[in-house]
């Protein structure tokens, strides 16, 4: 039986979790809480992140990341973006050689401006070959009821990739296997920004047009930033591009979009931080992005107007309306 360690006890690693057990897989969640480690123990369920998910008895929890990693083929990560350098550092050691390291984040570093498969191979020491990612539209409020969604399982290595994929093949998760693991990551990681715009749109009250607008120029900066750090640019059209970026911009489930309707009703920045209870990575990695887009020359204007609403105060009417007082220019260039 394939054995499999998730770290993170958050809404995403734990409907992960129950995705590889539903698979056949043995998993070990990792937590830091003892408290929320015993109850998923005791109960089957998560009752902090997922409390409506019933997971099986071939997930157990655990606070010893050795114990989760014993003899795990995959070592699966989910934690916020932000925190994964340091904690990856006190887990690396514990891998066997042959543990394939799986990113499930859709963050961009901050200071450094990588995307999590380079932190992950910069902090453990791997190749490319040993890192995957999964990406797609998956909100885990609905995978946690188990109803039908499809992602993208990356890795250079493509046998690596079926291996991943066949893990975590259930009757209501398909996934599909691709090699451009910089497209899929680049596709999670930005459509979490566009979705903070499109959330900031729909709280200022703003229709169907504006959402269209945002979410296809979105897409048209992803595809610009992803072709210039030597993606796919079809990956984009994909579900880790196109269709994750739908489900974000389109649900109430959607942290991201939450966190900008709110701002765009008029709540503060400050506000809207203590009503978010969980991992929005849009909002610190706005500022990745843009650093990642300048360094490489590309213009993101709606990352941009993003960042200025976020971080820099700027009325989300004034961000808007200085987007639409741009130049004129060809829709392709
Ligand atoms: N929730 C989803 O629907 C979903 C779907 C796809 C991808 N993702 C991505 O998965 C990643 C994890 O998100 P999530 O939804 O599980 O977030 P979450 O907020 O639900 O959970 C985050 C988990 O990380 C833990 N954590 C927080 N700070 C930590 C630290 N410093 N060290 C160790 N653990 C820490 C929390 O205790 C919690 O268990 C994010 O990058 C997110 O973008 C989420
Ligand atoms: O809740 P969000 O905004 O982090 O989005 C969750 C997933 O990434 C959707 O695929």
């Amino acid at each position: 039986m394939t054995r499999c360690a998730v770290f993170g006890t958050g809404s995403w690693g734990t409907a992960f979790a129950m995705i590889l057990a539903d698979a056949g897989c043995e998993v070990t969640l990792w937590g830091r809480r003892k408290e929320l480690v015993d109850a998923i123990n005791e109960t089957h369920r998560n009752p902090d992140y997922l409390p409506h998910a019933d997971l099986s008895d071939r997930v157990t929890a655990t606070t010893d990341p050795a114990a989760a990693l014993a003899g795990a083929e995959f070592a699966v990560l989910a934690v916020p973006s932000q925190t994964l350098r340091e904690n990856l550092a006190g887990w690396a050691p514990l891998m066997d050689p042959g543990t394939v390291l799986v990113s499930l984040m859709k963050g961009i570093e901050l200071g450094t401006a990588k995307r999590m498969s380079e932190v992950i191979q910069e902090v453990a020491g791997v190749g490319p070959e040993r890192v995957a990612v999964v990406s797609g539209p998956n909100l885990a409020g609905e995978i946690a009821n188990r109803q039908p969604a499809a992602s993208v399982v990356a890795c250079l290595d493509e046998a690596v990739a079926k291996r991943l994929q066949k893990a975590c093949h259930t009757p209501y998760f398909r996934p599909y296997t691709n090699t451009d693991v910089v497209g899929c990551e680049l596709g999670g990681a930005v459509k979490n920004v566009i979705g903070l715009a499109v959330g900031m749109a729909d709280g200022m009250g703003l229709g169907d047009n504006t959402k269209a607008t945002l979410m296809t120029r979105g897409l048209a900066e992803i595809t610009r930033l992803g072709e210039a750090l030597g993606a796919d640019p079809y990956t984009f059209a994909g579900l880790a591009g196109m269709g994750d970026l739908v489900a974000t911009c389109s649900s109430p489930l959607s942290r991201n979009h939450t966190f900008g309707t709110n701002l765009g009703r008029g709540m503060s920045l400050a506000e809207t931080i203590a009503a978010t209870k969980q991992t929005a990575e849009g909002v610190k990695s706005c500022e990745s992005v843009l650093d990642l887009a300048r360094r490489n020359g590309v213009d993101m204007p709606i990352v941009e107007a993003v960042v200025d609403v976020v971080h820099n105060g700027r009325p989300t009417q004034e961000a808007l309306a200085a987007l639409m007082a741009r130049s004129a220019k060809p829709e392709r260039r």
